[in-house]
């Protein structure tokens, strides 16, 4: 379950008229149609994923786990994000001999980085997982050309069963060249955008492979779905975060961070921003989602938000209780004068500052949202990933923008592949 709490006065914010173009817009939603309805694959995903599906991700991943000692996962925005934010809000943060790793590859280009990754994992068993929905990004397609040679020269033919390719299932490069090689396959549904993909063999696949309980994720997305597909202005907690920040943002508030005070969800905010920022910002319209992680950045950014343009809205991702923890101790001499701390656990601590931090901002200027989550596992991810995606068609639809498609992105693009005379362009 997902708690959402606010500074304001959420009666102020759901207004007759807020709350009657919101229930259009969840009927254009769950009636299919609404701008870009195409794209709500992701909708009732999770409700309608089969055993035999979750049994192929899951035995794939025990192949990989058995033959490998690394997966390198090559992929860029929605084809990584989801992944990488599951994965490292459930990992350790330290791991000496991990039995498997997940690595990722191709969410830029860096020479460095590549040839680096190579030889780290030259004295151990590789396999590829080559994620592209529309099988023609270049960053990853780049890596895959250097990673598949790698593996080519490493593995003779014994490669194409190292390596899993995620793509659509009717067109684009990835998948003729899968097809040739007779690389296993795993498809990207047609009508779920990368950003929104994180339940399907994009997200599940290296997650399973890196040890997580996909299972328990997916029941977490199943609980989102059917918990937040009833309208409730009140008490649906996707409707009330995204009429929250939409009142904000007509008062001016056109930047949100989002605040929180584990490192480990670090990538949960990378995944949050390309969310929101993909499905929001057009037409010259959307906030621009920021994140923070606290309380490293209340010594650096802390002074901005506290004081600086009064544009900002903050969101605490806050996760209730922890699952290791340590307190602090009674020292003989209070030399460091920390003994007033005693008995209390740093996430107490962490708790405590929120509480503060939350009070300052919101005095200096900075209207306080609150996502509460009761735990880290898979289980509370996947309701909360599942959440923001909801809320984000929401929020998007308050504007009058289309959630799912990113018509900005092609402009650089274009723009590059012209400098580099790409043929065609
Ligand atoms: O999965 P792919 O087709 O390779 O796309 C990877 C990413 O790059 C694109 O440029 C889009 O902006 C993203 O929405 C997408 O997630």
């Amino acid at each position: 379950m997902v708690n959402v709490t606010y500074s304001g006065n959420y009666a102020d914010v759901m207004t007759d008229d807020k709350k009657q173009k919101l229930k259009q817009i969840h009927d254009g939603l769950y009636e299919k149609t609404g701008a870009g309805s195409d794209f709500l694959g992701w909708l009732d995903w999770p409700s309608g994923l089969s055993q035999s599906f979750l049994n192929n991700i899951k035995s794939t991943a025990e192949a990989i786990r058995g033959q490998a000692d690394v997966l390198i996962v090559i992929g860029i925005g929605g084809s990584y994000l989801g992944a990488k934010a599951v994965i490292e809000a459930l990992q350790p943060y330290f791991d000496k001999n991990p039995d498997f790793e997940v690595l990722f590859a191709g969410h830029q280009v860096s020479g460095a980085y590549l040839k680096e990754l190579m030889a780290y994992v030259d004295d151990r068993e590789v396999a590829l997982n080559v994620i592209s929905k529309s099988g023609t990004t270049t960053e990853p397609a780049l890596a895959f050309r250097f990673l598949q040679k790698y593996m080519k020269e490493r593995y003779g033919n014994e490669a194409a069963e190292r390596i899993y390719v995620t793509t659509d299932e009717e067109k684009g490069a990835l998948l003729t060249l899968a097809k040739e090689k007779g690389y296993k396959r795993f498809v990207v549904p047609d009508d779920v955008g990368g950003r929104y993909s994180v339940f399907t063999a994009v997200g599940l696949l290296p997650i399973a492979a890196a040890g997580f309980n996909v299972e328990g994720l997916v029941e977490g997305a199943r609980a989102a779905e059917n918990e937040l597909k009833a309208f409730d202005a009140e008490d649906n907690a996707a409707i009330r975060y995204a009429a929250i920040r939409h009142d904000l943002y007509e008062q001016g508030y056109t930047n949100e961070v989002l605040a929180t005070f584990e490192p480990k969800l670090s990538f949960v905010q990378e995944w949050w921003k390309q969310l929101f920022g993909e499905s929001e910002g057009k037409e010259h319209k959307g906030i621009l989602p920021l994140s923070v992680v606290y309380t490293t950045d209340l010594h650096s950014l802390g002074q901005y938000i506290q004081d600086g343009k009064r544009d900002l809205m903050e969101s605490f991702l806050i996760v209730d209780e922890a699952d290791e923890d340590l307190e602090v101790f009674e020292a003989e001499n209070n030399a460091d004068q920390l003994n007033y701390l005693s008995g209390l656990s740093l996430h107490d601590f962490n708790l405590v500052a929120y509480k503060g931090v939350s009070e300052a901002h919101l005095s200096g200027g900075v209207p306080q949202i609150g996502i509460h989550v009761s735990k880290l596992d898979e289980y509370n991810l996947g309701y909360l990933l599942y959440f923001y995606m909801l809320s984000c068609a929401y929020s998007a639809y308050l504007l009058d923008i289309n959630p799912f498609n990113q018509p900005g992105v092609e402009d650089y693009k274009t723009a590059i592949f012209k400098l580099l005379k790409k043929p065609g362009y």
